[in-house]
């Protein structure tokens, strides 16, 4: 990694740190509800996603402060995903982020209601943005787009259903694109609705997300074989014990790790298409696919 890339990293996940706690102080809700939120969102996690809207952000020659609030809004519902998908109805997981899932802390219900909040108060979060009223409109429609039945939830019960099946690689990209990369290309073109790009520089960077998005996935599916639990702060062998097909599982290791370097080919040739400075984005996809956490 980079030394620009580990400062910006570092500095953008301390912005991100810092102000989501403080979005949950002041909700003027039950204790217990706040506490459970609080304790997803403290647990951790990279930050990926605020990180990419940052760094588009930057590339377009913005302030990052312009974006923490989106940000804040898209790591919200990351969280909640995260909670529901470890629930014993979904994934059955007890470990993420390296502590306890939020249901066996707080158990099942607090669990779903946690998430529920986040979700929820992500949206409020975006409604209250200082922006032109058509860009606030136009950043809530394609989130709700991203996360719900055509996006990241649809993408969800695809997952759920393609258990114990014999999946081809088009139906596993498939459930990628919604159940993980959809919420990673509204990261990255929340920066650039919010950044004023033209509608070609928007298209060449949501293709480039879908790539990331893939990318992301493949790694993921690779670390749940060949990673280190306390590195990834979540069980490996997950996707086997739960029938799950994969990347691996279906190219064999070798074949996932050239799909991930063709996915990286093709995320960096849509990026330089885009009129922006992209050292942050390119160093930031190097990152996805060699990441060990
Ligand atoms: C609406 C919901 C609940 C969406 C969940 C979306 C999501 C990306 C889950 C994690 O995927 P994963 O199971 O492949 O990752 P991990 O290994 O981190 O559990
Ligand atoms: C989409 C998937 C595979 C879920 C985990 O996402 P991350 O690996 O970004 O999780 P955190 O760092 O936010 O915990």
């Amino acid at each position: 990694m980079t030394e620009d890339l580990k400062v910006f990293l570092n500095e953008s996940k301390q912005k991100i740190d810092e102000r989501l706690p403080h979005f949950i102080e002041k909700l003027q809700a039950p204790e217990s509800l706040k506490e459970s939120m609080n304790y997803s969102l403290k647990a951790g996690g990279k930050r990926l996603r605020p990180v990419l809207l940052l760094a588009v952000l930057e590339g377009f020659g913005k302030s990052s402060e312009k974006g923490i609030e989106a940000a804040c809004a898209i790591e919200m519902v990351h969280t909640y995903s995260l909670i529901h998908d470890d629930l014993p109805a979904m994934d059955d997981d007890d470990v993420r982020r390296g502590k306890p899932t939020n249901h066996k802390v707080f158990g099942e219900a607090a669990a779903i209601l946690a998430g529920d909040a986040l979700l929820t108060y992500s949206f409020e979060l975006l409604s209250t943005l200082t922006e032109d009223p058509e860009i606030v409109v136009s950043l809530i429609a394609e989130f709700a787009r991203a996360i719900g039945a055509e996006g990241m939830v649809g993408g969800q019960i695809s997952d759920m259903e393609g258990e114990n099946k014999d999946l081809s690689i088009a139906e596993l990209e498939n459930i990628h694109h919604h159940k993980t990369g959809d919420l990673m290309v509204y990261s990255i073109v929340a920066g650039a609705i919010l950044a004023g790009a033209t509608e070609e520089d928007k298209t060449n960077l949501r293709k480039f997300g879908r790539e990331l998005g893939l990318l992301f996935q493949i790694k993921d599916d690779i670390l749940d074989i060949e990673g280190d639990v306390a590195s990834i702060g979540k069980p490996v062998g997950s996707d086997a014990g739960n029938n799950k097909g994969t990347y691996p599982s279906i190219l064999g290791m070798q074949g996932a790790k050239e799909r991930l370097e063709a996915h990286i080919d093709l995320a960096v040739t849509s990026l330089k298409k885009v009129d922006m400075d992209h050292t942050m984005l390119m160093e930031l996809t190097k990152y996805v696919a060699n990441r060990n956490h």
